[in-house]
């Protein structure tokens, strides 16, 4: 493969968190379909190589002896490389040739070690000959340009809608994002309507989430709708709950589809949490794990969605219609924001689309199609809450699937309004209990309003414990990535074991025909 030595260092450094972007053309690296090896030494300012291959993440440098190692990569579209400070070493790239990285204290000594990181793009590569381009532009996987979409004569046009939101009550989320901008870090999760990837946006190195929507055929139809509603979702300012907008794009690709770029939530939604709580459960049988989601969680939970619903209906009478585990997301910084508000799922899919498995949060009165109001959304989050605590969709979970939607359905209409269990081994405080009461009262009439909820006794009694429920976020977040190694090491073991198993079958053909 053909190398030119790059341009190591993309400028920019960030200033809170000392962070350099370390960036590799995207053919520097020699990589397969499965990602790329490099080796490393580290032999200059008595640095040894920690090789801390951290999900993306590679550690080098910690205190004496000097060593080398190798690093494989998955495949990945970006990695980070972190080097301490006094780092000087190589890094020796599969085809031979080799990078100098260099990582000085302002004195140049080795004294006082602090980790900086260097980000550098591992391309997959999707074309894997040789190149010998070393042009930044390179690096960064380009996307589709943007296009207009094509809105009949007098329609928003490409402009008042496929940028980001300028300003904000609570700050500026600033300049427009560019696509050619991003470099895709990896997929998030997908759902009903798309795909959802984590991204990087060079200039800022801002990480953000990029939610692709194919659109059939070329609906137009689909595509002017949805161009209305997130001229809806652009208009709406900032707000701690809300999950910030950042633009949407039309696009022709090999089909046509729909970009949202939007604030990336570090820790997931709470149906991915709720997924992480369980497998770590399954792990820890001998220990009897600490329930995650306890009165504090819930109550801090609750909070953020109320106040972002509130202020979505008070503001801009925007009724959000599907408030479920996955769109309440969580960040390591203590915040709750939903997200998913004002698309129309209908014109996307059908309610019988969308219905995957054995769960719908719809409130009775919308199932029987009468009038629909913000209440809707307090329904929802009283069968997000008996899901978080219990593990299971509370009118179809513990064995007791229902036959389809219509069954659902009819359960949701006709039986008794879920509660918080008692007993089994489950303790609730009293607040909590009562507060999922009102939530899911059948009757909409009845139900509490998102405002007398917001003064509940179960808000109001963690109030002073915003500092807990931040730890407990970052605690979340460890946990997620700790899930996140085991499983991508008990998939390499599988894939292993395959390949193990199809070389002894080989071999035994072999023999078997000799
Ligand atoms: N801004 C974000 N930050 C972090 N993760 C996100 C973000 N937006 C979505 N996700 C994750 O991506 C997943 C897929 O999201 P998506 O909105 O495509 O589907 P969904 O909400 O799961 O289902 P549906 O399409 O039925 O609404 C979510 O479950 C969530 O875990």
């Amino acid at each position: 493969m053909n190398f030119q030595a790059p341009s190591l260092f993309h400028g920019r450094t960030q200033k809170k968190r000392n962070l350099k972007q370390l960036a590799l053309p995207q053919n520097a690296i020699d990589g397969n379909a499965y990602g790329c090896e490099i080796t490393t030494s580290a032999q200059e300012h008595g640095s040894s190589n920690e090789n801390l291959h951290d999900m993306n993440n590679i550690r080098l440098g910690s205190s004496s002896s000097s060593s080398s190692g190798k690093l494989n990569f998955p495949k990945n579209d970006a990695s980070n490389l972190y080097l301490r400070r006094g780092f000087k070493g190589k890094i020796h790239l599969n085809n031979n040739s080799a990078l100098d990285l260099k990582n000085e204290n302002r004195n140049g000594s080795n004294e006082g070690l602090g980790m900086v990181q260097q980000s550098f793009v591992v391309s997959s590569p999707t074309n894997s000959s040789p190149s010998t381009t070393t042009s930044l532009n390179h690096v960064f996987t380009p996307m589709d340009e943007e296009v207009s979409v094509g809105l009949p004569e007098g329609e928003l046009s490409k402009s008042s809608i496929f940028r980001n939101s300028d300003s904000s009550t609570s700050g500026t989320t600033g300049n427009s994002i560019k696509l050619d901008n991003l470099v895709q870090l990896g997929k998030i999760g997908s759902g009903n309507s798309g795909t959802v990837i984590k991204a990087l946006h060079v200039p800022d190195s801002r990480i953000v989430a990029k939610k692709t929507i194919p659109v059939e055929n070329n609906n137009h139809l689909v595509v002017n709708q949805l161009v209305r509603e997130l001229t809806i979702m652009k208009s709406v300012h900032m707000h701690d709950n809300i999950v910030s907008f950042y633009g949407a794009y039309y696009t022709h690709a090999s089909n046509n589809e729909i970009i949202i770029l939007m604030e990336y939530m570090n820790c997931g939604s709470l149906d991915k949490i709720l997924s992480v709580y369980k497998r770590y459960v399954a792990r820890h049988t001998s220990s009897r794990a600490v329930p995650w989601f306890n009165g504090l969680v819930i109550s801090k939970i609750s909070n953020g969605v109320l106040n972002g619903l509130l202020y979505l209906y008070e503001r801009y009478k925007i009724i959000h219609r599907d408030i479920k585990p996955s769109n309440v997301l969580i960040n390591s910084k203590g915040q709750v924001k939903i997200c998913d508000f004002g698309v129309s799922k209908k014109l996307i899919n059908s309610i019988a689309d969308t219905f995957v498995g054995t769960s719908t949060y719809m409130s009775p009165e919308r199932i029987q199609g009468n009038v629909y109001s913000i209440k809707g959304d307090v329904w929802s989050l009283g069968l997000v809450i008996i899901e978080l605590v219990t593990g299971e969709f509370p009118l179809g979970g513990h064995n007791d699937t229902p036959d389809g939607i219509l069954d659902l359905l009819q359960r949701i209409v006709n039986e008794p309004s879920p509660k918080l269990p008692q007993g089994q081994g489950y303790e609730f405080p009293k607040e909590m209990i009562d507060f999922v009461n009102r939530c899911c009262v059948k009757e909409e009439s009845q139900r509490s309003s998102i405002q007398e909820l917001l003064c509940h006794d179960f808000i109001n009694m963690y109030k002073s414990r915003d500092k807990d429920y931040k730890h407990w976020c970052k605690k979340v977040k460890v946990r997620i990535r700790e899930d996140k190694q085991i499983r991508r090491e008990d998939n390499e073991r599988v894939k292993l074991e395959q390949k193990q198993l199809e070389k002894a079958a080989e071999a035994a053909t072999t023999a078997r025909r000799s």
